[in-house]
């Protein structure tokens, strides 16, 4: 199997070919893709910002769309700036051995680096299959894609001999006591893409692109779509609980409370020398029950979140960007102890180490068997250390009122890579090393 040129495959003939023009081989090529999903089973106030403000990565505008440098110490995709479109796909790495990891990093970094920059695609020979699959006409845009890899805890069994290489943090995702994961097919994964960009077909095409280049090193397992509503009228979007979602978050562009909170650091904390430059992602589909919610006054609702719904300010505030102050209502009269954001962040000095970097988005996939709608949060975050952030501030929330009308359904934790340096670096050239 020849994934970095799936042309020289082809060339093999019609038993190697999955897409040749025969309904068998292409039946039998949709069993084998179905074999292989298999699971693999500064100061406190000055490091907030309003999340729209993520860090300032250096995107640029342009006629293809802004375009969002691939090269550098870490992955596009954390500290960008949110996108409009997502998806989250999980992969079971079916390379061999080693040598076909390094394929599929190798594979990896071709492919993102040349999506991401946008550009002609490749001509094709009338007699051959086409370069590309013309979704996006013959110019790719760069849209402001990003394309972050992440590599689950299952990557680092016997397989490819990197046991002794893990992240010091990196665990199977367990389930939590409000979880409802029995049954759920999308858990975990050797290898996870974080695919944005500002459109949706630019997404897709990155997906298929990139699926197709990797066939025989990696399987998609799993994949959930998401989308950033426009603000509405103003601000930050809102989910589709009908609140502002992503106000406030760790101040990303200042350098300090990125090493603190979003950056691993090689030999650090742990770490092994290669991680330099990572950051733990966690993700977790978490489904929203709206027609219950529906039901209750916005009163409660308020209650609940901890901010006014049509302006997203704290109860003791007035615009989004205003800061909680707890010091002020030790009692919780005015913002209740058991409000979604005063649980989640109480703004002590003891829970500045467990700010998360979120990052979720709106997901919506139809209807159940029952005719609920089946929408929901893509709920995703970035961190230096899972056990210490996220899951310090799960903690904190079990329990809570708004518990009753949310439902997490899978999810996993990844840790995404260290960035590519420049033209000559690949996806996990350190780890590899
Ligand atoms: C464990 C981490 C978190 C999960 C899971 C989570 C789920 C979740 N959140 C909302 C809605 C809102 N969350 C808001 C703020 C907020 N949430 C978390 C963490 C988790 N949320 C944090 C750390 C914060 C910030 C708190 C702060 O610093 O003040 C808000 C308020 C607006 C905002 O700041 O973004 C809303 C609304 C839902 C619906 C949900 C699960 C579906
Ligand atoms: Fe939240």
């Amino acid at each position: 199997m020849n994934a970095a040129d799936p042309a020289a495959d082809r060339a093999e003939g019609p038993a190697a070919c999955p897409v040749a023009d025969h309904g068998v081989q292409r039946r039998s090529f949709l069993r084998g893709a179905g074999l292989g999903t298999a699971l693999g089973a500064g100061a406190l106030a000055g490091a907030f910002t309003a999340a729209g403000a993520m860090a300032d990565d250096g995107a640029k505008p342009g006629p293809s769309g802004r375009t969002v440098p691939f090269h550098g110490p870490h992955q596009a995709g954390i500290t960008t700036a949110q996108q409009g479109v997502a998806s989250f796909v999980s992969f079971s790495v079916i390379a061999a051995d080693r040598a076909g990891l390094q394929q599929l990093l190798s594979v990896l970094t071709d492919r993102v680096r040349f999506l991401t920059a946008g550009g002609p695609v490749p001509a094709t020979d009338l007699a051959s299959p086409p370069t590309d699959s013309a979704t996006l006409g013959p110019v790719l845009p760069s849209d402001g894609l990003t394309v972050t890899v992440g590599l689950g805890a299952s990557l680092f069994d016997q397989r490819f001999g990197l046991a002794d290489r893990k992240p010091a943090k990196l665990v199977t995702m367990p389930a939590f006591p409000d979880d409802d994961l029995t049954g759920s097919t999308e858990l975990h994964g050797d290898l996870s893409l974080q695919i944005c960009a500002d459109s949706r077909d630019t997404v897709m095409h990155a997906l298929r692109d990139i699926t197709r280049h990797t066939r025989g090193l990696m399987q998609p397992s799993w994949k959930v779509d998401g989308f950033k509503a426009a603000p509405r009228p103003t601000g930050t979007p809102r989910n589709q609980l009908g609140f502002r979602d992503g106000i406030a978050n760790p101040n990303a562009g200042d350098g300090r409370t990125a090493d603190a909170l979003i950056w691993t650091h090689g030999g650090a904390n742990g770490e092994p020398a290669w991680a330099e430059g990572g950051s733990y992602q966690v993700v977790r589909i978490i489904r929203m029950l709206v027609e219950f919610w529906d039901r209750v006054s916005l009163h409660e609702q308020e209650q609940m979140i901890g901010r006014r719904r049509d302006s997203g300010a704290p109860l003791d505030g007035t615009t989004e960007s205003d800061q909680p102050n707890y010091q002020a209502d030790q009692q919780g009269l005015v913002i209740p102890m058991t409000a979604h954001i005063r649980l989640a962040n109480p703004r002590t000095p003891d829970s500045f180490d467990s700010q998360i970097l979120r990052r979720s988005y709106n997901y919506e996939r139809g209807l159940d068997l029952n005719g609920n709608l089946d929408i929901g949060l893509v709920f995703c975050c970035y961190q230096q250390d899972v056990e210490r952030q996220f899951q310090a501030v799960q903690q904190r929330l079990a329990g809570e009122p708004l518990v009753d009308y949310i439902s997490p359904t899978g999810g996993g934790y990844f840790f995404a890579l260290p960035g590519v340096k420049g033209p000559n670096d690949t996806f996990g050239s350190a780890l590899l090393a």
